[in-house]
This record gives C-alpha cells, structure tokens and sequence, in this order.
C-alpha cells in the first residue's frame, strides 16, 4: 500500500508540476497567451485522478472479524499471508496447510507474470509434446506444470502431488511434514493463450488417507497404488480449493470450508490482497455460459433445456445471455461473481463431457457450494463423486443454487424448482 500511496502522490506530483508549470507558463503569466491555449478541463480531470487514486489507496479492505483489531493504521492490509495466520490463530488449518497454500501462491505469481509477457518472451505456441489425455500441450502448459510441481515440492509439506499434465500421481520425496495431497490444473484453458485471453490455475488439496501411508519407496509398484488411492478422494473430503485466475487482474480465490475469499496481486508490492472477502453467488442469474457448438451432439433433454433459457416468455419477457470464454476460471469466476450457470453437459461425442472430475469439476464445486451455489452433473452432486481413475471426466454444470436446480430439473423431467 505504501508504495501504492508514494507511487499515486508521485503521479499527483507529477501532474501537480505539469498542470503548475503549464499555469506558471501560459495561465497565471500576465496576459501572455488566449485562456484557449490552455485545456483546463484536463486540469481538472488529473486532479480528480488523482484525488480518485489516493482516495482509493487509502481506503482499507473490510477484514474478516478475526482480524487483529488493533491494525488501527490506514495502510493495514489483510494479504493472502495474514489471512492465512488468522486462520491457523483460530485453529481452522494448521501450519502445514497454511504452507501448502502459500506455496501455491507463489507458484501462481510466478505463472501469472510468464502468461502476461508470454507474447514477448516467445513462450506462446506448442510444446511439441502430448499430455495423457492426447492433447497438444502449450509450452505453458508444460513450463506451468514445471513451475508447479517445483513450488509444491520445496515446501516440503506435499506428500503427493497430481497434475492434469501428468500421466500419474507422484510422491514427493522432499516431503517433511504434513504430506498433504494436492491436485491442480497448472493453466486451464491454454487454449486461450495465444489469444491473450484470461486463463486460469486450479487447485484442490486433500489430506493424505491414513490406510496409505506411503513408507516403502523402495517397492514403486505398491507405492504408485498408494498414490493413486491417496488422490482418488472424493470432493466433499477436500480440505481446500481454489483457483487463480490471469485477466486483466491476476485474482486468487479460495476456501478452506469456511466461506470464499478473493485476493487480487498488487503488482506494486507482489502481494495478494484481500479484495473480496466472503463471495456470495447469487440465488439466481441471468446468464448461461455453454459451448453451444456442441449442440447437436447433446441429448434432447439438454437441447430442451438450453431452448427454454432463450425462450424469453419463460422469463417475463426476457431471455437469458450467453457468455462463453472458453476458458473454464474466467467463466467460472464470472458466474460466481455475477450469477448465472457454467455447464460442459457430456454428449455423443464424450458421454462424460471434457471436464476433469479431479483437477477442475471438484475443486470449482467445492468453492461454488461453499459461496451458496451448487455443483452438479446434471443427476448427481459433483462432491460426492468417488474418482475412480485420476484423469476421470465428468460433466459439469456449477453456478447460481436456483439455476443448477432448474438444469437437474429439466434433465430429470422433475418440476421447476420454486
Ligand atoms: O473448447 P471447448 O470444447 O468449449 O472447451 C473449453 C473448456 O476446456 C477447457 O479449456 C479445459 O481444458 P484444459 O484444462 O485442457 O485447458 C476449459 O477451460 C474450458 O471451459
């Protein structure tokens, strides 16, 4: 904040001597040249700037209750950091997963700042190689990973780590304590990349299952078991999940089972803070986020579904929008922001949609119910689903309560929900 405030009163400054000067020279000079020459407008303009800028910097965040109340100073800031400690203070993690958490953090600033000079640093284009799923990976996609995995190892409080870019789940030697079990998407939506459109990293962590400990490295057989069964957890086990998104912000957002925070990174200081404490989707919205490409090839009752979202006599008169980004975190933080639903239904093409049930479908779910939403697949709670292979797709519809209930209803052939 500090360097936010100097940075602003720099700017004030600067303007202050342009407009000064500028008066000295042709306003305040006796009679030397016409009012005209002089666009006061602009003036006025910089100056309300920059009363907007400083204004703004020097208007703290609500913090959460638990917040030290003693931070009387202007310039206090509830950062990622310190919301963690709240949180270990009041018992609601412990010191390993506050680590865990950091770790990702650092990995997404690190992520974030290669998406945004990717266009001037050649880091756009293909990888040359395939992921397990057979798609052709972005050098960012495989430079993300790498940043990743690095991030979560030197913590040293990862047991195992499960990436949508990897074949199989890896034990993680470096480990000291904790050992939690962490699954994460490094940069979903690459597709985007090249385009510069937001992308975004997804995240889940699990608490190592206590029947599979993993002592024995010696036998990689038994312990590539063990891994898997470890990852092979069910969303409602997850203990945190979160995603981050790269747009003209770069916004982590987050729950530990205890509400839903979004911090935004402050370039200036490096730093994620809190700007949007206790997310609340709303009870309803207004806007559909499908690939209606994929129309044909959806069942009828998905067909009907989308139909009756355009059909604007349903809705007094006025029909749904459609917003479609095609990265799943920017349309996915957009609903949660705004309401509305985000769907990927299967069809004939893939029965169970693109959606990894693991990386993406549990983990957005996750944060959905915990801001007052829902997560379905149409016929079954995501959460509840048991993965039985690491890279299983699901489909997926998340977003506002009332509209994945209309969805389930319309694929059900139940009646609306009230
Ligand atoms: O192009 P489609 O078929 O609409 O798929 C877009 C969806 O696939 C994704 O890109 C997921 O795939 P990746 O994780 O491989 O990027 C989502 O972000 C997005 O919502």
């Amino acid at each position: 904040m500090a360097t936010a405030v100097t940075a602003a009163a720099a700017c004030a400054q600067q303007v202050q001597r342009t407009v000064s000067s500028k008066a000295s020279n042709s306003l305040l000079a006796p009679v030397a040249r016409p009012v005209a020459a002089f666009r006061p407008a602009a003036a006025i303009a910089a100056r309300r700037a920059v009363t907007l800028v400083a204004q703004a910097a020097a208007a703290p965040v609500a913090a959460p209750a638990s917040a030290d109340a003693s931070k009387k100073s202007q310039y206090a800031l509830q950062t990622l950091t310190t919301w963690l400690l709240d949180l270990e203070r009041e018992g609601t993690i412990d010191n390993e997963l506050a680590t865990v958490i950091s770790s990702i953090a650092t990995a997404c600033k690190q992520i974030g700042s290669l998406v945004n000079r990717a266009g001037i640093s050649n880091l756009t284009g293909l990888a040359g190689e395939t992921n397990v799923q057979g798609e052709d990976q972005k050098k960012l996609d495989v430079i993300s990973n790498e940043v990743f995995s690095n991030c979560l190892r030197q913590c040293g409080r990862t047991g195992i780590i499960a990436s949508e870019e990897e074949d199989q789940p890896v034990a993680v030697e470096e480990t000291f304590s904790g050992e939690y079990v962490v699954v994460f998407d490094p940069l979903d939506g690459s597709s985007n990349i090249d385009a510069g459109i937001s992308v975004g990293s997804i995240f889940g962590v699990y608490e190592p299952s206590p029947e599979c400990r993993i002592e024995d490295m010696d036998d990689p057989e038994a312990m590539m078991q063990k891994c898997v069964l470890n990852v092979c957890q069910a969303g409602n086990e997850l203990l945190c999940a979160g995603y981050t998104l790269y747009s003209s912000s770069t916004i982590l957002v987050l729950t530990v089972g205890k509400g839903v925070y979004g911090f935004t990174l402050d370039p200036l200081i490096g730093e994620f803070v809190l700007s949007h404490p206790d997310i609340k989707i709303p009870e309803k919205g207004k806007i559909y986020s499908f690939n209606e490409g994929n129309y044909n090839s959806w069942t009828k009752e998905q067909q009907a579904y989308i139909d009756s979202l355009k059909d604007e006599s349903k809705w007094n008169g006025k029909p749904y929008s459609a917003r479609y980004i095609g990265s799943l975190v920017g349309d996915f933080h957009r609903t949660l922001l705004y309401g509305g639903i985000y769907g990927y239904p299967g069809d004939a093409k893939n029965p169970n949609g693109k959606l990894r049930l693991l990386y993406e479908c549990a983990p957005m779910s996750m944060i959905c119910e915990q801001a007052g939403g829902a997560g379905s697949t149409g016929f079954q709670r995501v959460l509840d689903i048991v993965p039985t292979k690491v890279h299983e797709r699901q489909p997926l519809f998340v977003g506002s309560k009332w509209e994945v209930e209309y969805l389930e209803s319309v694929l059900q052939n139940k009646p609306a929900p009230q």
